[in-house]
C-alpha cells in the first residue's frame, strides 16, 4: 500500500454532556472534512464489548459448514463468509427494531442447545445503539444549524432503523506485509458507530487521497457520516471512504453499527439545510433505490467507493467542480 501517511487529530466527544459552542463547531468541521469523530462517555460498558467480543469467538469458531447454514445461499442470509468482502473477513448481521429475535433466528441454526445468552446480549447492545445513534444524529444537527435537531430529528430521522455487523477479521498466517481486511467503500447508512479491538487497523481517506490511522482507545467508539446524510445534508456532512488494514498476524475484531433512514423514504435536503444559495447537489431519490443500486453495482462486495450516491443522484453542476476534491 503505497500511499503515505499523516497524522490527524479528530475531536473526541463527551457525549454523556451537553456540548459547548466550541465542541460543535469542532463537531461541524470535522463532519465537514473528515466524516469522522470519536465519542467518549456513550453509555456502553467495557463488560458488554468483551461480552460481545467473546460471543463472536464463540460464533466465528464453528466450523464453516455450520456456519454457511446462514449465509447467502440460505434463505437467512445473516453470516457473510470469507471471499465475499475479503478473503479475511467474515460477519454476521442482527437487524433492528427488535434485535433478539434477528439474533435468535441465527442462533437456532447455529448453535445446537438453547443459546439465549447469545440473543440477549445481542439485544441489549441493538437497543443501546439504537438510543445512542438518535442521540447522535441530534448532535450532528445542531452542528449544522441552532435549533436543527428540534427543527428536523423527528420531522425527517424519526423513522430510522438499526441492523449491526459482528466482524472477525483473520490475516493469513504468515503475513509479511500489511493486507486489506476490508477494501475502500463509503457506508450507506446516515451515521456508522464503529467499535474495534485493540488491534486497530481502521483507515479513513483524506480529500487528498492519503489513508489515515484511525487507532483504537480504550471506552472510545468512531462515528463515521454515511452516503444517505451526505446526500441529505447537501454535502455539509462527508461521507469518507474508509477501509481496514491489517499488519498484525492476529484476529481482529469489530462492530460496526448502521443507523439508516426507512426505506421508502425520500431523500431531499431541507431548504434550510441545503444553504442560503439552494445549489442542490442531489435529485430527490427514494432510499432503497440507492440501497438496489449499490448492490447492483458492487456485486455484495465492499470494493470500490467507484459508485456511490454521487453517482446515483448527483446534479453535475459548478459546485460539483468546487467541491469535485472530495
Ligand atoms: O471493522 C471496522 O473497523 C470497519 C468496518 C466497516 O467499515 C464496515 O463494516 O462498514
Ligand atoms: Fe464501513
Amino acid at each position: 500500500m503505497p500511499e503515505s501517511k499523516t497524522c490527524v487529530e479528530l475531536p473526541i466527544l463527551d457525549i454523556s454532556q451537553p456540548l459547548p459552542p466550541s465542541s460543535l463547531s469542532c463537531l461541524a468541521q470535522a463532519c465537514k472534512d473528515w466524516g469522522f469523530f470519536h465519542i467518549v462517555n456513550h453509555g456502553i460498558s467495557k463488560e458488554l464489548h468483551t461480552q460481545l467480543h467473546l460471543l463472536s469467538e464463540e460464533l466465528f469458531s464453528l466450523p464453516s459448514d455450520i456456519k454457511l447454514k446462514v449465509g447467502p445461499l440460505s434463505s437467512i442470509k445473516s453470516y457473510t463468509p470469507h471471499f465475499i468482502a475479503s478473503p479475511y473477513f467474515e460477519s454476521l448481521r442482527i437487524s433492528g427494531p427488535d434485535f433478539y429475535a434477528s439474533a435468535q433466528t441465527s442462533a437456532d441454526i447455529l448453535f445446537n442447545q438453547q443459546n439465549s445468552k447469545f440473543s440477549e446480549v445481542l439485544q441489549e447492545y441493538g437497543r443501546k445503539m439504537a438510543e445512542l445513534s438518535a442521540k447522535i444524529i441530534k448532535l450532528v444537527l445542531m452542528s449544522l444549524g441552532d435549533g436543527f435537531d428540534m427543527k428536523f430529528h423527528d420531522s425527517e430521522f424519526k423513522n430510522c432503523h438499526g441492523y449491526f455487523r459482528i466482524n472477525n477479521y483473520l490475516p493469513p498466517e504468515s503475513l509479511e506485509d500489511e493486507v486489506e481486511g476490508l477494501g475502500m467503500h463509503t457506508d450507506m447508512s446516515c451515521i456508522t458507530i464503529l467499535y474495534q479491538d485493540d488491534i486497530g487497523g481502521l483507515q479513513v481517506r483524506s480529500k487528498e487521497g492519503k489513508w489515515i490511522d484511525i487507532n483504537p482507545s480504550e471506552g472510545t467508539m468512531v462515528v463515521n457520516i454515511g452516503d444517505m446524510l451526505q446526500a441529505w445534508s447537501n454535502e455539509k456532512l462527508r461521507s469518507s471512504a474508509h477501509r481496514v488494514v491489517l499488519k498484525q498476524p492476529a484476529n481482529r475484531f469489530s462492530l460496526a453499527f448502521f443507523w439508516c433512514f426507512e426505506d421508502e423514504k425520500v431523500i431531499l435536503a431541507p431548504d434550510q439545510v441545503a444553504g442560503e444559495e439552494n445549489m442542490r447537489m442531489y435529485k430527490p431519490f427514494v432510499c432503497l433505490d440507492y440501497l438496489k443500486f449499490r448492490e447492483n453495482n458492487e456485486r455484495g462486495k465492499f470494493e470500490k467507493v467507484g459508485f456511490t450516491v454521487r453517482d446515483f443522484a448527483g446534479i453535475k453542476c459548478q459546485m460539483r467542480c468546487l467541491h469535485s476534491e472530495i
